[in-house]
């Protein structure tokens, strides 16, 4: 198997792989001893700039790594296409969109939707580089990657797309060199500035990841309509990528009559798919670290959310740092559960940031049920005894039932709990009933994390469910 490239935009993952895939430990190891030798008899060395450093210093290990490409294991890698699982169908629909642009042509734009880790982002960016590595002689086409959670706002959209394709000095009217800064002109500036670099391209294909976190949809508009509107000689195709299966459909009627799109919506994996994606790039971890279980399981539990590649990506890398932190020869199941407990207090974390104070009270009268009740259900009410209870107990303000339903509406938007009305039979009514998607213990680990619940221990919780 090729090893495929990295793109240095990608912006969603905020895992810290050097850009060489070498991981940090084998560059220690390779610094060559200079100089003369220290006060052991061992040679020093130099860091170039003079400061001396020795060999053997204990903060770093000198034994070899977990990992022999870390770079591999990265959400935003782009491998090539013989470690691209299930997917050729998409691939061939997106390149015959793309393919007039290997001629200077028109692509068509593409609409992408399909659950979090279904390769979206990956096969859309492994088509556009085909399509660019294509390109017939002379015909330039301009390629850019965005991630609309990072640039919403219409402006950002404009100059960051203008800043990734304005890679060598382009010219205006007036000879004057083009700039793309970030903020400080009118709209209209930005826009034509954007038109000045595009008009370099024969063809541009620009991807927009996470499209329905833009603030606005104009922007959509007018890069659609900017050939038909004389803005740009440059034929742009976008691909728009999203969760949201009904994106495309709400979006406002101009914007969407003129962007015309061919929709695919991307299927989930199944448990053998990514274990077969993760056996892709198994030689990311040097030969025989890798035990028998550990595919399966990272493959188990990405199964267990639908089939996400991207958590069985973020598994995988994670088992073999926590194995490589430990000082361990090899990666175990273990490091697989671990990784697993990790990634969930690091979701959950993020979920709860910002979260107000009675969205954390309400996280813990869940978990204080789910851990002390043998049943997985627990209506609404009952729910909301044990919040009262909490808030009570840490002197903190209560609110009223209809509010904290509106906060179990957004804990089930956010996947933390799973709501279905039950029926209690005779005089009981209907009600709803809730469950915990996560564990109960690092949840509350989570919770306890700010200082105002840390009165409350675990052992105590016992009595509030
Ligand atoms: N078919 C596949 N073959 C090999 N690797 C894959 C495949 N699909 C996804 N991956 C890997 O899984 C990870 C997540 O994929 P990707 O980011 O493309 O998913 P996505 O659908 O765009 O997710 P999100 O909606 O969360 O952005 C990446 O590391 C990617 O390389």
């Amino acid at each position: 198997m090729s090893n495929g490239t990295s793109t240095s935009d990608e912006s969603r993952d905020l895992e810290s792989a050097s850009s060489d895939g070498q991981d940090d430990r084998s560059r220690v190891q390779t610094s060559e001893p200079k100089g003369g030798p220290d006060e052991n008899g061992k040679p020093p060395s130099s860091d170039g700039d003079g400061t001396q450093f020795k060999v053997d210093d204990p903060l770093f290990s000198q034994r070899k790594g977990i990992f022999q490409n870390k770079e591999m294991v990265r959400v935003g890698w782009v491998p090539d296409g013989d470690r691209i699982v299930g997917r050729d169908g998409y691939i061939s629909t997106i390149s015959s969109c793309l393919n007039d642009a290997v001629y200077g042509g028109a692509p068509n734009h593409i609409s992408i939707t399909g659950k979090t880790g279904t390769g979206k982002s990956l096969v859309s960016r492994y088509v556009t580089r085909r399509a660019v590595n294509a390109s017939v002689e002379d015909i330039r086409i301009g390629h850019t990657y965005l991630d609309c959670s990072k640039s919403s706002t219409e402006v950002q959209v404009i100059s960051t797309i203008g800043q990734q394709l304005n890679d060598e000095d382009i010219y205006d009217e007036d000879e004057d060199i083009v700039k793309m800064p970030d903020t400080g002109l009118p709209k209209d500036k930005f826009y034509k500035r954007l038109w000045q670099i595009l008009d370099h391209y024969d063809s541009a294909i620009i991807i927009l990841d996470e499209v329905d976190l833009l603030k606005s949809d104009h922007v959509l508009m007018s890069l659609a309509k900017a050939v038909e509107s004389n803005d740009t000689s440059c034929q742009i195709g976008i691909i728009a990528i999203s969760n949201q299966i009904n994106f495309f459909d709400e979006l406002n009627p101009r914007t969407k009559s003129a962007f015309q799109t061919q929709e695919l919506n991307f299927d989930p994996y199944n448990a053998n798919q990514i274990q077969e994606i993760l056996r892709g790039r198994d030689d990311a971890f040097r030969d025989g670290v890798l035990t028998d279980d550990v595919i399966p399981l990272a493959a188990a539990f990405s199964a267990q959310e639908h089939g996400d590649a991207r958590k069985a990506m973020r598994l995988f890398r994670t088992a073999g740092e926590l194995a490589d932190r430990e000082g361990s020869d090899v990666v175990g199941e273990d490091h697989v559960r671990s990784a697993q407990d990790t990634l969930e207090k690091d979701r959950f974390r993020d979920f709860l940031q910002g979260t107000p104070t009675q969205m954390k009270a309400a996280c813990l009268s869940i978990s204080a049920k789910s851990l002390c009740s043998r049943d997985d259900y627990v209506i609404t009410g009952e729910l909301y005894d044990a919040y009262q209870q909490i808030t009570n107990a840490i002197d903190m303000d209560t609110i009223g039932i209809r509010r904290f339903r509106d906060i179990l509406d957004e804990m089930q938007l956010s996947q933390v709990i799973e709501t279905k009305e039950v029926n209690m039979g005779k005089g009981g009514g209907r009600h709803n009933s809730h469950r915990l998607l996560h564990n109960p213990e690092t949840i509350l680990d989570i919770v306890m994390e700010d200082t105002r619940f840390r009165e409350i221990s675990k052992s105590s919780l016992k009595r509030f469910a």
